[in-house]
């Protein structure tokens, strides 16, 4: 049984929608309190642990460091030490926001870290305690993650166009979209051949081809047949409580190396994750 931690957020509803898993909702299991966390998987039959959950509000982080931290970092870790002492693998979502976004060349896996923002630094603390609790594990990092579901840029352009017919949007911030569905996919797929001992540790899984925001909403307006005029910005005109990377390209080799998983499209993922939306409709 693969038990999930997240029940309403992006990753955790398409885990829900692929297998066959025991979510966990934050009324089960709260990361505000590990110990809690750490309980719930004791108390388990699970074979393996994905943490799904996460304090993401980049921004709210930045005034919230504390309570953040306790979730991103503390609650992973201490996870991480039950599934250790129970000898079952446990997989975790990071991220883009780990490095400082500087030069143009995609991230590796062991490039040094510096985080510009608290979100970054919490998650960071999260790898890190992972990493110490000397079980088996595969962290996955991850960016600029979309769906049909919560909040996300996709969902964000697509109601901002309803009332307005011209955006200025970030050009020089570069990344890669994820569709969540494919992040869900990829945790499933390794989640076995992880508990036995074959591969493990720091990935990265971020989307293909690297584009700007601004050429993202590009993308979305183009599939979803809106007529937005979008102007491209530099980061310094669009001001926010939280400094973001500028280069926020993730290098996938690795996770092709151990387990012939490429980089998803993310304009694959979009057409889907439109009509998923337009189906609710
Ligand atoms: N979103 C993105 O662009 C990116 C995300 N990531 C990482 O991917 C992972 C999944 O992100 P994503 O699916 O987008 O997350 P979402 O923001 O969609 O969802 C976050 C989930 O965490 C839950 N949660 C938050 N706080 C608590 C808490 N105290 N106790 C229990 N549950 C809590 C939320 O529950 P509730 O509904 O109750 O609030 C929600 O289910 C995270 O680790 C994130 O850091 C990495 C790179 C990019
Ligand atoms: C709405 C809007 C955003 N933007 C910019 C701001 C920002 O640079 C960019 C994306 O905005 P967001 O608020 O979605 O960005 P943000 O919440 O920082 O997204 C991040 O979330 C965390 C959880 C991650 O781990 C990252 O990988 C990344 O996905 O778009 C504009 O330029 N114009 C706009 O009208
Ligand atoms: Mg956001």
């Amino acid at each position: 049984m693969i038990l999930v931690f997240g029940k309403t957020g992006q990753v955790a509803c398409e885990l829900q929608r692929q297998a066959e898993v025991v979510a966990l909702g934050r009324d089960a299991a709260d990361l505000s309190e590990p110990a809690a966390c750490a309980q719930a998987i004791r108390d388990s039959d699970a074979t393996c642990v994905i943490n799904a959950a996460a304090y993401t509000a980049v921004d709210r982080a930045e005034d919230e460091e504390a309570l953040a931290t306790v979730i991103n970092a503390a609650a992973p870790s201490t996870m991480a030490q039950a599934c250790a002492a129970k000898g079952i693998p446990f997989l975790h979502i990071s991220t883009d926001y780990v490095f400082d976004g500087s030069g143009d060349a995609p991230w590796q896996v062991d490039d040094r870290v510096a985080p510009l923002n608290a979100y970054g630094r919490s998650k960071l603390a999260g790898e890190q305690g992972i990493a110490q609790a000397g079980g088996r594990y595969a962290i996955l990092r991850t960016s600029w993650v979309v769906s049909s579901h919560g909040n996300n840029f996709v969902k964000t352009m697509l109601r901002l166009s309803q009332t307005r017919d011209a955006l200025t949007i970030v050009d020089d911030q570069i990344g890669g979209p994820t569709p969540a569905a494919d992040i869900a996919a990829t945790l499933l797929r390794i989640a076995a051949p992880i508990g036995a001992g074959q591969g493990g540790g720091l990935y990265h899984y971020g989307g293909a081809p690297w584009v700007s925001w601004k050429d993202f909403a590009c993308e979305i307006f183009a599939q979803a047949h809106r007529d937005v005029t979008v102007t491209g910005i530099a980061n310094q005109d669009y001001p926010t409580p939280a400094a973001r990377p500028r280069n926020s390209r993730l290098d996938c080799t690795r996770l092709r190396q151990d387990f012939g998983i490429e980089a998803p499209d993310w304009r694959a993922g979009l057409a889907r994750i439109l009509s998923d939306l337009e189906a609710a409709r």
